[in-house]
């Protein structure tokens, strides 16, 4: 944890989510001196309550669409992560206007809450289905990017610092993949495959929080910090498991889903045209220029390099034992392992 994020104040904007969560239990865990969940479900805000057992943490029941209740949470906040959003694709398919109720305006409410409450820095939780979106959730998420970016570039005075953080998927995040293989594997059924050659990014939350941090004291305003990752298919990822519980690889096929990509993005090309590397992130610094292309025409792109969108089928490629080690890092894995006496010795559960 960095020093200067002690003692200090922080909102988490669905905090009862599995980033959010992790977040929570980061800052705690490095001297945070409170630490604020603001969410929609009381149940679930009980459930965290429980286990954390920490009266430096209180809870707010609301909703980023409403902006009183998110001014409200944040006062006399420091910093703020917002990562409340929906985030389901094929939900966002059937109603795209409750995402962009929650994911475009709830920002730009989680934003003017901020500013209100003189916020430092606020750093909002993107995804790669942001970038060339196709789906209603993507596209969505890459307005938020744009809402935070334009509030940089129209506001240089500005009260409250906003950043993005991307990532791609998350291993075992609540509703996702690995866990429903695992019950299907657990019950002894074939995992149901949408499109094996179907690539995604893997990225362990434990690993990733490090960039919030990051972007909280490091960021200029509106850029975008982008988290790498290695891939893997979908038929991989499944052959993966099947392999750590001792089971036969078998799959039923689905066909690919509403709005989903055979591959994703997690940086485009436009961007790594002026993005800088840091090894285990790229920052995107915002384009500041204002509307008024015809002054910046002597300082025009010089020379195009030969870049490409760094995605998740020409990103490195973990292979099967690959997958199956980056599985055993987390604890949720080792846990049902461990439940079905298939922890290897060597692994702690
Ligand atoms: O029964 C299933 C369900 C899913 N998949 C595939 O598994 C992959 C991952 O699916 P899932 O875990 O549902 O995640 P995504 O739909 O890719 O979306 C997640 O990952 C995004 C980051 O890319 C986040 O933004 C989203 O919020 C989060 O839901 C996809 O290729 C799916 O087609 C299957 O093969 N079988």
């Amino acid at each position: 944890m960095l020093p200067s994020l002690k003692d200090q104040r922080f909102l988490i904007t669905g905090g009862t989510g599995s980033f959010g969560q992790t977040m929570v239990g980061r800052l705690l865990s490095a001297g945070a001196a409170e630490v604020r969940v603001l969410s929609r479900d009381e149940a679930k805000q009980d459930d965290l309550r429980r286990r954390l057992r920490d009266d430096r943490v209180r809870f707010y029941v609301g909703d980023v669409r409403d902006l009183d209740s998110v001014t409200k949470a944040a006062r006399g906040v420091n910093y703020v992560f917002h990562a409340a959003a929906l985030k389901q694709v094929p939900s966002c398919e059937f109603f795209p206007l409750e995402a962009v109720r929650t994911n475009v305006l709830g920002s730009a409410n989680v934003i003017e809450a901020c500013e209100r409450n003189d916020v430092a820095s606020v750093v909002f939780l993107s995804t790669d289905k942001a970038v060339q979106p196709i789906n209603a959730m993507g596209i969505s998420k890459a307005l938020m990017e744009k809402v935070a970016q334009a509030h940089a570039r129209n506001n240089p005075n500005a009260a409250t610092n906003v950043s993005c953080v991307r990532y791609g998927n998350v291993m075992y995040s609540r509703g996702s993949v690995i866990p429903l293989f695992i019950e299907q594997i657990r019950a002894g059924q074939p995992i149901t495959v949408t499109e094996p050659r179907m690539t995604r990014f893997l990225m362990s939350l434990a690993e990733s929080v490090d960039l919030v941090e990051h972007a909280f004291t490091h960021a200029n305003p509106g850029d975008i910090f982008i988290r790498k990752a290695a891939a893997s298919t979908i038929a991989d990822l499944g052959e993966a498991l099947c392999n750590l519980f001792g089971v036969p690889f078998k799959m039923n096929i689905l066909g690919i889903r509403h709005g989903e990509k055979m591959a994703e993005t997690l940086a485009s090309r436009e961007e790594l045209e002026h993005a800088q590397d840091f090894g285990d992130f790229f920052r995107v610094p915002l384009d500041s220029r204002d509307l008024n292309y015809a002054l910046y025409f002597d300082e025009g792109e010089i020379e195009r390099e030969q870049v490409f969108d760094f995605n998740s089928s020409n990103a490195p490629r973990l292979t099967v034992p690959e997958v199956e080690s980056l599985l055993l890092t987390l604890p949720e894995v080792r846990a049902q392992l461990s439940a079905a006496d298939r922890l290897p010795d060597s692994v702690t559960a």
